[in-house]
């Protein structure tokens, strides 16, 4: 297993306090595990997220991102670990939790009837929102993902690659502190998906928001991205592009996540 540690604490006085953990990290998932029907599905994962950081989950089909996802949004429950967002524990402090976080699931969820507009305001009703907070905080976050002009359009008339934008502002909307896309390129073609990625990228540094991509395609990583690979429920390497690729003597990432997950990784 590859960890990076490039801060080693001096002395036990350095080491963070687990509260102290938690105040600083955007996420922080510590020893989580999961089974489906008694069946493991996730082993003892930790990693800890920090604002502005854009880390790519990578991992072959099946190897747990969706489970992981399913964890850290509470669609399902967690009994062995834990889960902070924002410093807030998942379980004893979810409102609190959830505010913190904004979601793109792999699923388009995006009511195609109504109008780009209307599917935000809702989105900012339910976050609290008065009606022109949400269209003023729905007019800024179009503007940065180049989508200013679809306000009025229905969503079943903007392509797959303006729906995926339009569902990353939504997920905005609230400001939250984490955003997390679970495979949001599927069904989309290179140009859409390349604009996505380097979309994404930049919001993450414009806006400080700390990313948890979710994919099992290579050439979505950034040079400069963190990448976690996960492999039949377990995180077997963390670290930037470069680390992991120095220690696993590979000549690319791509060969990098073939040697770590046995050729799976497309
Ligand atoms: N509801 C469920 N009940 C039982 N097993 C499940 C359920 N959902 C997923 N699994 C199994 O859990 C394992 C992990 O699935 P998961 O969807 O989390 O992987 P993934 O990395 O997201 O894969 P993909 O890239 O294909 O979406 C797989 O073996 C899958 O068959």
């Amino acid at each position: 297993m590859i960890h990076e540690n490039s801060e080693t604490p001096s002395t036990a006085s350095d080491v963070p306090t687990a509260g102290e953990r938690q105040e600083s990290a955007v996420l922080d998932v510590q020893d989580l595990s999961f089974s489906y029907s008694g069946r493991p599905i996730l082993e003892s994962v930790s990693f800890e997220l920090k604002a502005g950081e854009c880390a790519v989950l990578l991992g072959p089909n099946g190897a747990g991102k969706s489970t992981l996802f399913s964890l850290i949004t509470r669609l399902y429950d967690h009994r062995q670990g834990t889960i902070h967002v924002g410093g807030h524990d998942l379980r004893r402090e979810s409102v609190q939790a959830h505010a913190q976080m904004g979601v793109v699931f792999q699923q388009p969820t995006l009511d195609q009837d109504l109008t780009v507009a209307q599917n935000l305001a809702y989105h900012g009703a339910l976050h609290g929102m008065t009606p022109g907070e949400a269209r003023r905080r729905a007019a800024q976050q179009l503007t940065r993902l180049d989508m200013q002009d679809s306000l009025r359009l229905r969503v079943r008339h903007l392509s797959g690659g303006q729906r995926r934008r339009v569902e990353i502002a939504r997920g905005l909307l609230h400001e939250p502190r984490l955003l997390l896309l679970d495979e949001p390129t599927v069904g989309l073609d290179i140009t859409s998906r390349r604009t996505l990625v380097e979309h994404v990228h930049r919001l993450s540094r414009e806006q400080g928001v700390a990313v948890l991509w979710a994919t099992h395609l290579i050439d979505e990583v950034y040079p400069e991205d963190r990448v976690i690979v996960l492999d039949h429920g377990q995180i077997c390497a963390d670290g930037s592009v470069a680390d992991v690729m120095v220690q696993t003597r590979s000549e690319s990432i791509g060969d990098a996540f073939n040697r770590l997950t046995d050729g799976e990784v497309s």
